[in-house]
């Protein structure tokens, strides 16, 4: 299932889309990963088991290609060996709660603060997850509580049940997906627009006058 084939567009934009689901111990990350996968629900996994799966799918009409990255909690202080770091390597991430457990929905809150940090970017693509809604008697986290939040920091959320549910699994992978090739479209566009020759000249002529605006300003400043 590993396949580390990872074509680059010319430009340097990757055509296959990188994704990382991380989230608290148990909260069923490789639950939704196989149920995503082979559309069936399988109670227990191999610790072992390779940490990134290449999928080849159909989404609006188009095949695309998927790696997804299975992590452990905590991902930066496991004795796990990943071949790639999860934050460096995706183009989006897909955080995984339970609605069972508040504590897991907390440490979503907080990657969601430390991925933005750490990768310098606000519009990241990311998609919250809570896993495990057929578990109705156990909710420590309400759908309100965790809409209100999300909407207010600007994420896309979506609650799902990896063991009764195959639809809304594929949906959240496929939203990640899409907001993916929303960044990437808009990166190809701005380095479609700044190799072009006019552009490229302006952005050349502008750095210019700011290098010499600098050294005048330097000139100034030593002879004070
Ligand atoms: N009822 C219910 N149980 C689930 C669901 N998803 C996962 N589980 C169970 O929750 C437990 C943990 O699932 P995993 O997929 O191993 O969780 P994980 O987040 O990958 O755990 P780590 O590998 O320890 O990080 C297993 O016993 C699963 O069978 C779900 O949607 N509903």
């Amino acid at each position: 299932m590993d396949d580390k084939a990872h074509p680059k567009h010319p430009n340097g934009i990757n055509k296959d889309v990188n994704i990382a689901v991380l989230g608290m111990r148990n909260v069923g990350k490789s639950a939704l990963i196989v149920r995503y996968l082979t559309k069936r629900f399988i109670g227990d996994y191999d610790p072992e088991m390779d940490d990134i799966f290449k999928h080849t799918t159909t989404i609006d009409g188009k095949q695309v290609t998927i790696h997804i990255m299975d992590t452990v909690w905590s991902y930066k202080h496991s004795h796990h060996q990943y071949k790639e770091d999860p934050i460096t390597w995706a183009d989006g991430f897909l955080l995984v709660y339970s609605v069972t457990d508040r504590d897991s929905f907390i440490s979503v809150q907080e990657l969601v603060e430390s991925l933005r940090l750490s990768r310098e970017d606000d519009r990241i693509p990311i998609v919250v997850v809570g896993n495990k809604n057929d578990l109705i008697h156990m909710r420590q986290v309400s759908l309100e509580e965790s809409e209100n939040w999300t909407t207010e920091h600007n994420c896309n959320m979506c609650e799902v049940s990896a063991s009764e549910d195959v639809e809304s699994v594929e949906e959240a992978f496929h939203t990640l997906y899409r907001q993916i090739k929303i960044v990437h479209k808009k990166r190809e566009k701005l380095t479609w627009i700044m190799q072009r020759p006019a552009v490229a000249a302006k952005l050349q002529i502008r750095q210019s006058l700011r290098n010499l605006a600098e050294r005048k300003w330097r000139s100034r400043t030593s002879t004070m």
